[in-house]
């Protein structure tokens, strides 16, 4: 008896263990089939002595190195350059200040912009064609990122992934700041929580002899939900945090105590935020629209927790000495668009006084300058007026030819698209305020003909500037007679002085009334997923797996064998190679789901390498002996500095 009590208590000692002790870093490996032997390869890997042939590093297909990211400059960088003079911020080549992940220095093209910059003395210089088309060769030159792309690189879109407000010269970081990329559009990172660690217990308790198994089941890691929230108006928030991981599920203990969920993780977004999975197909259904207040969706489910010993118990084995890891939580980037940005969008040609209205109606701060592009990224405000609140933006000036990419506005007259009516500013002091009209409609209705549809207010700005005058009846005159806007509509205004913006405003809102409330109808088959699916679907099933050879010869002589599977991936992953049961345990399913068959048609030898997934590699062996499995293990434990504490003792156990 007393010997039995001491052998319970080194039982329970290694149970704790099991549930506490971190990771085993991947990739590992542990050796296959009868010889299976889990195998680690934590640095330094020291080939276990029971390996006649320790495995090299195999992975020879993925040799090749990473390209190499080359600096960029910025879009605006080099069109302030032409357009105005700026105060020099460090060295040119050194990355430039703030940003974190600023990467190599401007290249040749970029210091020839340098010596552009300082040679130019132009606080007013008109952007022509000519000027944008040389920034952009020279832009090209300097290794300038990809034009279409407005994603940044596989990093999330956040500030503290780009160095929030430092210039991206980093390869990875494309032409756009995070600012404008997180405007209407973000890319984060979400994780679910892993699963908790099942536990190995037995119960101990005086004049209770062979107790049995009761190491309660790990907690499931908590779910990442996307809640649609009417207190957000952007999608800004994303430049500050970009990466959300859940909580994990608690480890079970013995006494049957099952370890707690992990806390799910809500991520709130505006109303009108569509959510896709970056690595989703183009046909892939989006994994949320959120229209409404509260709406949630699912992104990410929680991973499972790891079954504890008890749950292993059958028939012939009462007292199982193994339990599972907790499965990884899933972790997926993900895209978010908004479907409307604002409710009113000020359109206009450069140096109209767009920023100048957007200040005078809302708290906002826009840069305001006497030349044109001041505005290089857009600026949201909110009107408060008579307790209603309106949603301005205030885009970059407009050019002709901006549908075709001229000038800054192309790039941003999707954000236009996305706001419920347009305010048209008219610089009163040009010389043809009706051109100008004229032109900015062309292209709006080039880039999209349904912006066109959209109501506009036309506000005829700097009436304080006395010639402004000369063209205001003309111009009020077309707009009502020829281009049938309703005279209500056409208002002189001075947002420097703040003369005519009520009017303004309230012009606006009664447009904004006559398109009825704002109802955002789903325009996504979007899947908008409120639990979490099945378990086991179809897919992820054991016995669906395929094989295949690495091609490419490996050192040493061995081959080199994948196997992948989603199911098979996740078991080896859950399983806990500290126990010699679970070793046995994989070696079982790797025979019953076929794949040691399959391994062995496609020509596998004693001590050739399989690649599970990106769980890790094992050496095969066909050696059945329970001796030899056993020695293997222990070889393999030894290696991974990791101690059988209590395995001899376990109940069953080979000595
Ligand atoms: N006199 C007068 N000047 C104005 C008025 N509104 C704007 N301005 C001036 O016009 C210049 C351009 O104003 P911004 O608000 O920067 O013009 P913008 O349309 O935002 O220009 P971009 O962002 O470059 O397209 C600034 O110098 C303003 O002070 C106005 O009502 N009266
Ligand atoms: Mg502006």
């Amino acid at each position: 008896m007393h010997a039995r009590a001491q052998a319970e208590a080194s039982t329970s000692g290694r149970a704790c263990g099991s549930t506490t002790c971190p990771a085993v870093p991947l990739p590992r490996r542990c050796r296959g089939t009868s010889g299976t032997r889990g195998t680690a390869a934590p640095p330094p890997p020291r080939p276990p002595a029971a390996l006649a042939r320790p495995p090299a590093p195999r992975r020879v297909a993925c040799a090749a190195a990473p390209p190499q990211q080359q600096g960029t400059g910025e879009w605006s960088e080099r069109l302030l350059s032409i357009t105005k003079k700026r105060p020099r911020r460090g060295r040119p080549g050194n990355g430039g200040g703030g940003g974190g992940a600023a990467g190599d220095g401007p290249g040749a093209g970029a210091r020839q912009l340098q010596q552009q910059r300082q040679q130019r003395d132009a606080v007013e210089v008109a952007v022509t064609d000519e000027d944008l088309l040389a920034a952009d060769a020279a832009f090209d030159a300097a290794g300038g990122g990809d034009d279409e792309d407005e994603w940044g690189g596989d990093g999330a879109a956040g500030g503290g992934a780009a160095g929030s407000g430092g210039r991206m010269l980093g390869g990875g970081e494309k032409r756009l700041p995070p600012s404008v990329r997180c405007f209407d559009t973000a890319r984060i990172f979400v994780k679910s929580g892993d699963g908790g660690a099942g536990c190995v217990a037995f119960r101990r308790e005086p004049f209770v002899e062979h107790g049995g198994p009761n190491g309660g089941n790990g907690g499931r890691g908590g779910h990442v939900w996307a809640v649609a929230d009417e207190g957000l108006n952007s999608l800004l928030p994303f430049r500050n945090q970009a990466h959300f991981r859940a909580h994990s599920g608690a480890a079970g203990q013995g006494a049957m105590r099952d370890g707690a969920h992990g806390e799910d993780l809500e991520i709130r977004v505006p109303l009108g935020t569509i959510i896709r999975a970056r690595d989703a197909g183009e046909d892939a259904p989006p994994l949320a629209e959120l229209l409404a207040p509260g709406q949630r969706a699912l992104l990410a489910v929680g991973g499972r927790g790891g079954r504890g010993n008890l749950s292993f118990k059958t028939g012939r084995n009462t007292a199982p000495a193994f339990a599972e890891k907790g499965e990884a939580g899933y972790e997926l980037y993900v895209d978010l668009e908004l479907k409307v940005v604002a409710d009113v969008g000020i359109v206009g040609v450069p140096n109209a006084g767009k920023s100048t209205l957007l200040s005078v109606l809302t708290a906002a701060r826009p840069k305001i300058a006497n030349y044109p592009f001041t505005t290089l990224v857009p600026n949201l405000g909110v009107c408060e007026m008579d307790f209603r609140t309106t949603v301005f933006a205030d885009v970059p000036g407009l050019l002709e030819g901006a549908h075709e990419g001229h000038g800054l506005g192309h790039r941003f007259l999707r954000h236009v698209q996305r706001c419920r009516a347009l305010v048209h500013v008219l610089d009163g002091t040009s010389p043809d305020p009706v051109g100008d009209y004229r032109a900015i409609c062309l292209e709006l209705e080039l880039f999209n003909p349904e912006l066109m549809d959209k109501p506009q207010v036309v506000a005829y700005n700097k009436t304080d500037v006395p010639d402004s005058g000369d063209y205001w009846e003309f111009v009020r005159e077309y707009l009502v007679e020829e281009e049938g806007l309703d005279p209500g509509r056409v208002l002189p205004i001075s947002a420097a002085t703040g003369r005519g913006v009520k009017d303004l405003v309230r012009a606006v809102r009664a447009v904004l009334d006559d398109l009825g409330p704002a109802t955002l109808e789903p325009s996504t088959d979007a899947l908008n997923r409120t639990a979490a699916p099945k378990r086991f679907d179809s897919e992820a099933r054991i016995d669906r797996f395929t094989v295949e050879k690495e091609p490419l010869p490996q050192p040493g002589g061995d081959q080199l064998f994948y196997v992948r599977g989603a199911a098979i991936e996740r078991f080896a992953q859950m399983t806990n190679w500290d126990y010699y049961e679970a070793v046995k345990r994989f070696q079982r399913v790797l025979d019953v789901s076929g794949i040691s068959q399959s391994l062995r048609d496609a020509g596998i030898r004693e001590g050739d390498a399989v690649a599970l997934g990106d769980v890790g590699e094992f050496v095969w062996s066909e050696e059945r002996g329970e001796a030899a499995v056993y020695g293997a293990w222990l070889e393999d434990m030894r290696s991974r500095g990791r101690n059988r504490q209590g395995v001899a003792a376990w109940p069953g156990a080979k000595k």
